[in-house]
């Protein structure tokens, strides 16, 4: 199994997400937590999974000249993407109320990379979920902002909160990946990493 192929290497997790933190514990790898403040900030051309990538590329930059041998080390970043445009955490509560707005009654995408960084290489994975909210009333959505605060998430929601319970008609994809990390993508390709490929 993964944790016992990984039982040679070093996981290092660089996320301040709590979610993924979970992630990794629920699968049973040993991992520390290491990290350094990134301004996320990306070129204007990039569109979609584009973004993602170069977002999670950019969160590994910061550790490259501490990596060991062993050291396998994983950033990752998640957006929401709607009608050609990423809508990343909100500001306040206007901004969040009109990020749930403009996804209310629509179909959007939540996409999610992996980087996978050693000392002398590097591999990304990315996915992408549809998610589709059914017509959010006004009072919904301030209920929503005003007792789950969610100010550190992508898209100003968090599927695994009343939103998604009440709100959330459909989806395509991972659920994982839309809470921040694919994790049957983590573990395929940790699996390709420890054996060597
Ligand atoms: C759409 C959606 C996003 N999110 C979260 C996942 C990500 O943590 C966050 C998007 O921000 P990210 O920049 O991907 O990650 P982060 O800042 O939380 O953590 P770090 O960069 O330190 O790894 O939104 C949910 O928890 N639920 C959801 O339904």
């Amino acid at each position: 199994m993964l944790n016992q192929k990984l039982k040679g290497f070093n996981i290092i997790l660089a996320s301040a997400s709590p979610r993924r933190h979970a992630f990794l514990q629920s699968m049973n790898i040993d991992f520390e937590i290491r990290l350094k403040p990134i301004e996320e900030r990306y070129p204007k051309h990039l569109k979609g999974t584009e973004i993602t990538d170069y977002l999670a590329k950019l969160k590994a930059e910061a550790f490259m000249d501490e990596l060991q041998p062993k050291d396998i080390l994983i950033t990752s970043d998640t957006i929401v993407w709607l009608n050609g445009k990423a809508i990343e955490k909100p500001k306040d509560a206007d901004d969040a109320f009109r990020m749930i707005t403009s996804l209310s009654d629509k179909t959007h995408d939540v996409m999610t990379s992996i980087c996978f960084t050693q000392s002398s290489s590097q591999k990304l994975v990315n996915t992408t979920t549809e998610v589709t909210f059914k017509a959010l009333t006004d009072d919904e959505i301030w209920y929503y902002i005003n007792t789950c605060k969610p100010f550190d998430k992508a898209g100003a929601y968090g599927i695994q909160e009343w939103i998604g319970a009440i709100g959330i008609i459909k989806i395509e994809g991972s659920y994982n990946n839309v809470v921040g990390l694919p994790t049957h993508l983590l573990y395929e390709t940790l699996n390709i990493i420890a054996d060597g490929k």
